[in-house]
C-alpha cells in the first residue's frame, strides 16, 4: 500500500503513525475495566469550568467519552438516521452517481476503506459530506426528497457541538477559546470537516469467525475531533487506549441513542503536543449469537480548514497544514 504521493515522501512523524496503524490487526480481548465516561453538556455556558475538568480529565485518560444533553432531540436524530438509511436504500444505479472522489471525503463509496490494520476492506458502504465539495453529489429532491436539508442542518449542529467542546479543550491549552472555531470555518473554501452516514451490512454467515473480516479495521482518526451517533442495540465498537496497547483488551463502547460517542484524533494529538491522545478503534463483527442486522452510525469529523497550520503550544512537532496531514492520511486508507 503506498503511505503517499511518490513525489512527496511521507515525513517520519507520518510514517510512525501508520506504522502504528499496521501493527494492530488482530484480535484481543474485550474488558470492561475501563469506563467510558458520560458528560452533561447542559447548561454549558454557567457550568464550562466544570465540564471542561471532565471532558480534560476523561480525554487524556483514554481519550474517549460520551455526551449527553447535548441539545439534539431524539426526533430529530430519528429523522437524520432515517434520511440516513433511505439514502443507502436508493438503487446502486442511483448512488453510484454520487461517488466518492479519490481523496476528497465527499460522496458515496462501499467496500473501498481498507485499514493499514488489516488490509481487507471495511464491511460497509458511506456517504461522505464535505460541504465546499458537494457540487454534483447531492441526489435529487425527487431520489430522496428533503435529504440535502436535513444532512446540511444535522452538519450545522455537529459543528457547533465540536466546536464547544474543542472551546473547552482551547481554554486548557492556553489557546484563545474561539480558536478551533476559526480553524472550522465553514465559510472558508478550505473548509474540510466531514459528516459521514456509515451503513455496516448485515452479516451474513460466510464472514462469520473470519479474523480478518471487520466491519471497520482498527485506526486512529486523523480529525481533530469525532463526533459519532450509534443505535441502542448496534453495538460493535471496541476502544483500546495506546498507551495500553499492548495488552490487546479492547473495551466495547455501549450504543445508546441520548449520547455522542466523542474521541480525540491524530491532529488534537499533535495540535496539542501530545497531551490529548488519539486511540485506536474498531468495530467488531457480529458474533453468530449476536443481532446480525445492518448497522447505522454518523459520524462528524472535525479537521480544520486547509490553510491552517497545526502547531502545539510547545512547539513538539513539526508544523503542518491540515490539508497536507490529511492528504497523507486519506491516501493511506482507501484502496485504488
Ligand atoms: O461506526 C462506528 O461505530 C465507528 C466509525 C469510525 O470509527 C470511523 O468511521 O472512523
Ligand atoms: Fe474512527
Amino acid at each position: 500500500m503506498s503511505h503517499a504521493h511518490p513525489s512527496h515522501p511521507a515525513p517520519a512523524h507520518e510514517m510512525t503513525e501508520l506504522n502504528r496503524e499496521s501493527r494492530m490487526g488482530g484480535l484481543g480481548t474485550e474488558t470492561d475495566t475501563r469506563e467510558i465516561r458520560r458528560i452533561s453538556l447542559r447548561d454549558l455556558e454557567h457550568r464550562r469550568s466544570e465540564i471542561t475538568d471532565q471532558l480534560w480529565s476523561a480525554a487524556t485518560d483514554i481519550g474517549f467519552f460520551q455526551v449527553v444533553d447535548h441539545g439534539i432531540d431524539a426526533a430529530t436524530l430519528d429523522h437524520v438516521f432515517a434520511m440516513s438509511e433511505r439514502f443507502f436504500a436508493l438503487p446502486e444505479n442511483v448512488k453510484a452517481n454520487y461517488p466518492l472522489r479519490p481523496g476528497t471525503n465527499a460522496g458515496w463509496e462501499y467496500r473501498s476503506q481498507v485499514r493499514p490494520s488489516v488490509r481487507t476492506p471495511d464491511q460497509k458502504e458511506s456517504y461522505q459530506v464535505t460541504l465546499p465539495r458537494m457540487a454534483d453529489l447531492w441526489p435529487t429532491d425527487a431520489e430522496l426528497e428533503g435529504f440535502r436539508a436535513t444532512i446540511e442542518s444535522f452538519e450545522a449542529r455537529c459543528r457547533q457541538i465540536a466546536m464547544d467542546l474543542l472551546s473547552c479543550f482551547a481554554d486548557r491549552l492556553g489557546f484563545a477559546r474561539d480558536f478551533f472555531t476559526r480553524a472550522h470555518d465553514p465559510s472558508d473554501p478550505g473548509y474540510q470537516s466531514t459528516l459521514r452516514l456509515l451503513h455496516y451490512y448485515a452479516f451474513p454467515d460466510d464472514l462469520l469467525d473470519r479474523p480478518d473480516i471487520w466491519r471497520a479495521g482498527a485506526h486512529t482518526d486523523f480529525d481533530a475531533l469525532t463526533l459519532l451517533f450509534q443505535r441502542t442495540g448496534q453495538g460493535g465498537l471496541q476502544v483500546l487506549p495506546g498507551a495500553e496497547a499492548q495488552t490487546q483488551a479492547w473495551t466495547p463502547v455501549e450504543p445508546s441513542d441520548d449520547a455522542i460517542t466523542c474521541n480525540i484524533g491524530d491532529m488534537l494529538m499533535r495540535w496539542s503536543d501530545d497531551l490529548l491522545p488519539s486511540n485506536f478503534h474498531r468495530v467488531r463483527p457480529p458474533r453468530r449469537d449476536e443481532y446480525r442486522g445492518p448497522r447505522h452510525t454518523i459520524a462528524f469529523f472535525a479537521q480544520a480548514n486547509a490553510d491552517v497550520v497545526i502547531e502545539g503550544p510547545a512547539g513538539l512537532h513539526e508544523p503542518i497544514t491540515a490539508a497536507e496531514y490529511l492528504r497523507q492520511r486519506i491516501a493511506a486508507n482507501f484502496a485504488g
